[in-house]
């Protein structure tokens, strides 16, 4: 990576602020999934190690520049405290004379959580006045928010304009194994791009199919495809103004020799629901008032047969309503295609699909789950990430 990691500088004894993505699900004022909180531990751990003082920012959900109660970071605050096995304090507020004051009284080790950046309407208007007062209250700017680099905000991008700013350990890490796999990829290298955010995808399929040596398309998206090729979908997902698109994704595939892979039999229900009657059928014979719900056996096969001959696989999206038991099977059986495959590094893209690995429980069977979906996705498009460019360089 070019630019500055916190391997880089010295923290000792200095006011360290680090943003870190704690945008973590809550359910009745609890933490429901640490992930995030757990992938920031080791930046939090070092800095501690080290003696810095740390002053630790994120956003939690979307209360618009309003102070929202149940979005305080207080629980967060709670869970990294146990998680840490050591004090953790928390402000009421994320900058100004009383923050000021508790840092001035922080010791080196101490750890500090600021409430809830996005409590303040300059924080997602990148506002150069509450950047600087972020500024001000450290000596230097550590960004581990990888997901939410995508995002120009003044705690992910504004601050690091007035005092030393470095990536931390889990922003370096998830920007090395997505430019890695997208630059130096080992091969097989296979994309899979699933879930039901079709406008969302289209921009990554045009960038990956530049890259990768198998394409595979499932999900919701995969009937934009299918009528694409001539064939009826019935009431399944379907993004009409795309058609044209998919059909040129797939002559770009042809003349970029890449293996174009999207099913060829389907699961289709006649109601959106865990007991629709459902049957199986070829992508040629959905009727007219089913929906495609997830994947058929024969394609289950062919997809699993695809990554275990892979050398590197990146997923986003499932390959069904895998949230629906009965139509999870192809998700699951991506993912356990990809659990089996122990030569075959695979990166989850966040989201959905990091959410379906957890569900069949073989998280721990995966390579990298990326803690940004957004993030992930604009990273694989070919976008630089605002919180990522206004790091110091190398
Ligand atoms: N055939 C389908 N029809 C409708 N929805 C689908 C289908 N296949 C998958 N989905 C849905 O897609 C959603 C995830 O899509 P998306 O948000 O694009 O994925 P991700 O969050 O992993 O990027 C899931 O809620 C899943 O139920
Ligand atoms: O959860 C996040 O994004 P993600 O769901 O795309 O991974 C990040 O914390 C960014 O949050 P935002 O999309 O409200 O800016």
């Amino acid at each position: 990576m070019n630019k500055k990691t916190l391997r880089d500088i010295d923290v000792k004894g200095k006011r360290v602020f680090c943003r870190v993505d704690f945008n973590v699900p809550m359910k009745d004022g609890k933490v429901t999934d640490e992930t995030r909180i757990r992938a920031a531990l080791p930046t939090i751990q070092h800095l501690v190690e080290q003696g810095a003082k740390v002053i630790l920012a994120s956003h939690l959900g979307r209360p618009k520049g309003e102070v929202v109660e149940e979005l305080r970071l207080t629980a967060v605050a709670e869970r990294l405290q146990a998680l840490l096995g050591k004090d953790v304090a928390k402000a009421d507020e994320a900058f100004g004379e009383n923050v000021q004051k508790t840092i001035d009284s922080m010791n080196e080790g101490d750890v500090l959580v600021l409430e809830n950046v996005r409590f303040y309407p300059g924080e997602e208007k990148n506002d150069a006045e509450l950047a600087k007062a972020f500024a001000e209250l450290a000596d230097v700017y550590v960004n581990d928010a990888f997901g939410a680099a995508h995002r120009a905000h003044a705690s992910t991008e504004g601050i690091a304009h007035h005092i030393p700013a470095v990536a931390g350990f889990l922003m370096e890490k998830e920007l090395d194994v997505l430019s890695k796999a997208l630059s130096n990829p080992d091969r097989p290298f296979t994309a899979i791009v699933g879930g039901a955010k079709v406008k969302d995808k289209i921009d990554v399929i045009d960038n990956l199919l530049d890259k990768v040596d198998n394409l595979i398309i499932g999900g919701g998206l995969s009937y934009t495809f299918i009528k694409a090729l001539g064939h009826e979908v019935g009431k399944s997902l379907l993004e009409e103004d795309k058609i044209d698109l998919a059909k040129s994704f797939m002559e770009k595939a042809k003349k970029n020799g890449v293996n174009f892979y999207m099913p060829v039999d389907v699961v289709v229900a006649d109601d959106f629901s865990n007991d629709a009657n459902t049957q199986t059928v070829s992508i040629e014979n959905i009727p007219s008032d089913w929906e495609g719900l997830d994947a058929g056996p024969k394609t289950r096969e062919i997809y699993a047969d695809v990554i275990k001959n892979s050398k590197l696989v990146i997923w986003n999206g499932p390959m069904g309503v895998f949230e629906l038991d009965t139509f999870a099977n192809g998700t699951k059986a991506v993912a356990e295609a990809l659990a089996e495959a122990t030569d075959t590094y695979s990166v989850i893209g966040g989201g959905d699909s990091a959410a379906a690995v957890e569900k069949f429980g073989l998280a721990d069977k995966m390579s990298h789950i990326s803690t940004g979906g957004g993030a992930s996705l604009e990273f694989m498009e070919g976008k630089e990430l605002p919180g990522v460019v206004a790091l110091n360089d190398k």
